[in-house]
């Protein structure tokens, strides 16, 4: 099979980089003529731990090309993958400008009979009209099926979840058209789930949306458990041992980000709507998040009063650990009102810390190391659980601050650990750790090593 990929972004890529590694011919296509430059030499212009090596072992066995051009992109393809971009539009909608363009120029550009797959996250309806505007821009008279076949990779693990993912949905009316995609796909040796078209489509927003709610849940759950003592750390645990519930996307926190939740439950909201339905549940789920995120800066002014002229060290921007990706990002909501407050914020990531700059607000400083961020802080932010950051935060926060104050925003430590470094501690769905004692810089050092 000679198979195109429109779109090299984060899910194009790694779909392109991972059936070229099962053996298939790809050849990756992009409008981003910088991009496409960076990938014909090796360079991968996304951090996704594991991308870059299984790329550049692909391209030198000659398996996967990359090209800015339609033409040489889509000559001679059997099956083209839709891999672009559905962003949020104003009114909550997935903008579908992106798929359309896409299925405009391969209509233009493809040389005989096709297989549409459409792997971008779209509202129900949309893989037809795809299948409808490949055919009103063909050149000559090509047969044409369109297939939906939703991707369900995590960011920061997207390669991995690519080799054991749950499932692949492959969703088509013609069977045909269905076998082809289960072929290319059975090298995966994943279960494969055929569905109809808008059941497809349906599947992935449902999935999402229903992780969100779990999200959203817990962080209720967690609001609670503050007000009436409980830890929601223990409460999760003890729900999570339910086989019927699971321990899943039942970690408390600061809100969900990213690229998906924030913009597919609008999306499905706004379906809904188009459908005369009114979805609730969704509604207060994505609303619980919007608080969610605004929780930390509460807790600080209740704490520490005016925030003006405070440092404040903001750890991990990025949405997620492993990631350079800060669609949605807490750190962007959090910055914005710790600005608006009138605090001085030093961040810290990573690997975000570039992308970061041009998102954050410019008031924003950064500092190389995490021990920088921390020394001169007058409190301590964590917004995103990088293992760098779990493992050094409250440790260098104990040993470098003079009265060190850790807000939580992704519970990363236990009651006890707080309280053996000396540190006031203050998370999410918890009771707050205030430190008892003389601070000594050596039961710190030997509570730690
Ligand atoms: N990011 C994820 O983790 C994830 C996971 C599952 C599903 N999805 C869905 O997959 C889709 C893509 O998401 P993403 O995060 O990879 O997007 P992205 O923004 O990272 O990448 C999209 C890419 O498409 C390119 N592009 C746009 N129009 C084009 C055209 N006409 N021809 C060629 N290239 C074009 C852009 O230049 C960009 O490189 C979205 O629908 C998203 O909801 C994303
Ligand atoms: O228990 C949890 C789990 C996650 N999160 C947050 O939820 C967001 C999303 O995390 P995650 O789902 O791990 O990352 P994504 O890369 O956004 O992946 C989601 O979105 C993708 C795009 O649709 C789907 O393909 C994936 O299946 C789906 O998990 C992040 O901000 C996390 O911090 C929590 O707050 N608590």
């Amino acid at each position: 099979m000679n198979i195109a990929i429109i779109g090299t972004g984060y899910v194009g890529l790694v779909t392109g980089v991972c059936l070229s590694e099962i053996g298939h011919d790809v050849t990756c296509l992009d409008i981003n003529s910088e991009k496409v430059e960076l990938l014909q030499k090796g360079i991968s212009p996304i951090y996704e731990p594991g991308l870059e090596e299984l790329m550049l072992k692909n391209i030198e066995a000659g398996r996967l090309k990359f090209t800015d051009s339609h033409i040489i992109g889509l000559k001679d393809k059997d099956v083209v993958y839709i891999a672009v971009g559905t962003p949020q539009s104003e009114d909550g909608s997935a903008n579908l400008s992106y798929i359309y363009k896409a299925a405009r120029d391969i209509g233009q550009n493809i040389t005989r009979d096709v297989t549409v797959v459409t792997k971008s996250t779209v509202p129900l309806g949309t893989n037809y009209k795809v299948r409808e505007l490949v055919m009103a821009n063909l050149q000559d008279n090509y047969l044409v099926e369109a297939v939906s076949n939703p991707e369900f990779l995590r960011e920061g693990s997207a390669i991995h979840d690519s080799f054991n993912g749950d499932r692949i949905v492959i969703g088509a009316d013609d069977a045909e058209a269905a076998n082809i995609i289960e072929e290319i796909n059975k090298p995966f040796g994943l279960p494969i789930l055929k569905t109809s078209i808008s059941s497809a489509e349906m599947i992935k927003y449902a999935a999402n949306a229903f992780l969100a709610t779990k999200i959203s849940f817990i962080n209720e759950i967690a609001n609670l458990s503050e007000k009436v003592g409980a830890d929601v750390n223990e409460v999760a645990k003890g729900m999570g041992q339910d086989a019927r519930i699971g321990s899943k996307f039942l970690n408390a926190g600061i809100g969900y980000g990213g690229s998906c939740f924030p913009k597919d439950t609008h999306a499905l909201v706004k379906i809904s709507q188009d459908y005369g339905h009114d979805f609730h549940l969704l509604k207060s789920v994505i609303q619980i998040n919007e608080n969610q995120k605004t929780l930390l800066v509460k807790k600080a002014k209740e704490r520490l009063g005016s925030l003006e002229g405070k440092r404040i060290a903001l750890l991990g921007l990025a949405f997620k650990p492993e990631t350079d990706d800060m669609r949605e990002a807490a750190s962007i909501v959090v910055s914005k009102q710790l600005v608006e407050e009138g605090a001085e914020i030093i961040g810290y990531d990573p690997i975000a810390a570039e992308n970061a700059k041009t998102i954050l607000p410019e008031e924003v400083q950064y500092a190389e190391q995490i021990e920088d961020a921390i020394k001169e802080a007058d409190a301590v932010f964590i917004l995103t659980d990088w293992k760098e950051i779990v493992e050094k935060a409250l440790l260098m926060s104990g040993l470098f601050m003079e009265n060190p104050i850790v807000f939580d925003g992704r519970n990363c430590y236990t009651a006890e650990e707080a309280q053996k470094l000396h540190v006031e501690y203050i998370s999410i769905g918890r009771d707050a750790v205030l430190p008892t004692g003389e601070k000594e810089q050596e039961s710190i050092l030997a509570a730690s090593f």
